[in-house]
């Protein structure tokens, strides 16, 4: 395919979609075909999905359901908007991803990354981000953020306590340290201005 597939991950609060809008923002302004997207989302079905997994109603959940679910939204994600936006040669922005459902189900809920990883190969056949921005925060100064920001509503994985927050930063930084050359972690306590510069300069790196 000729576009580039880029990711940004990072724990509840990290800055993503702020930074990530200014991104999409500076690329556009320079001519590139740029795609933002997200996940659990980005397409009807998917945001269909999205409504069911986080409605903080839905507590019986079962942590396997969880991942099933956020597999399926990925997998029509990609089929209906992230495959054919590669075809054509764009750059994808995706908020979330794989790593998502290693670091907070495989890791916090304790489904286990191997196992995670392989229904997740199933949905995905296999592709992969050429790069990852690892967005990374104590997860204290992330739920902050979020408590602070107003129209963000609070969603059912938001809710668990710190501990599981503190499993989702763990599992993120195994997986940086497992895979160096993709994921590139940023501090994100850091200002936004500097976020911003750290970010866009890894991401212009891989573009064409
Ligand atoms: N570097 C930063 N320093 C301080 N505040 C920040 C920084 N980046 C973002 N914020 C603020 O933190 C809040 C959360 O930011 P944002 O929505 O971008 O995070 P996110 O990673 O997308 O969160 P989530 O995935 O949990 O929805 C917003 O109010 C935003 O203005
Ligand atoms: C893709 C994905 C997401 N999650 C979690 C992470 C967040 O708590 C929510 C998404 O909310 P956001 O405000 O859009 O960041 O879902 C997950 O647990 N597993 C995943 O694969």
């Amino acid at each position: 395919m000729k576009g580039v597939f880029i990711t940004v991950e990072g724990p509840e609060g990290a800055g993503k979609t702020t930074i990530l809008n200014r991104v999409v923002m500076q690329l556009k302004d320079k001519g590139i075909d740029v795609l933002p997207t997200r996940e659990p989302g980005g397409i009807a079905i998917a945001e269909q999905i999205r409504s069911v997994i986080l409605n903080k109603e839905n507590k019986a959940m079962d942590a396997r359901t969880e991942a099933l679910l956020y597999a399926a939204a990925r997998r029509q994600h990609l089929m209906e908007k992230v495959i054919p936006a590669m075809e054509r040669g764009a750059v994808v922005l995706c908020d979330r991803f794989i790593d998502s459902s290693l670091a907070y189900q495989g890791h916090a809920r304790g489904l286990g990354m191997d196992e995670v990883a392989s229904i997740n190969a199933f949905a995905t056949d296999g592709m992969m981000p050429s790069l990852t921005l690892l967005f990374d925060v104590r997860p204290e100064v992330g739920l902050q953020r979020i408590h602070q920001h107003d129209g963000r509503e609070v969603n059912r994985l938001d809710l668990e306590g710190l501990s599981f927050h503190e499993k989702v930063r763990e599992g993120y930084l195994l997986l940086a340290k497992q895979e160096a050359k993709r994921i590139i972690v940023i501090d994100a306590e850091q200002d936004e201005e500097s976020v911003f510069q750290q970010a866009i300069k890894k991401i212009e790196k891989v573009l064409p």
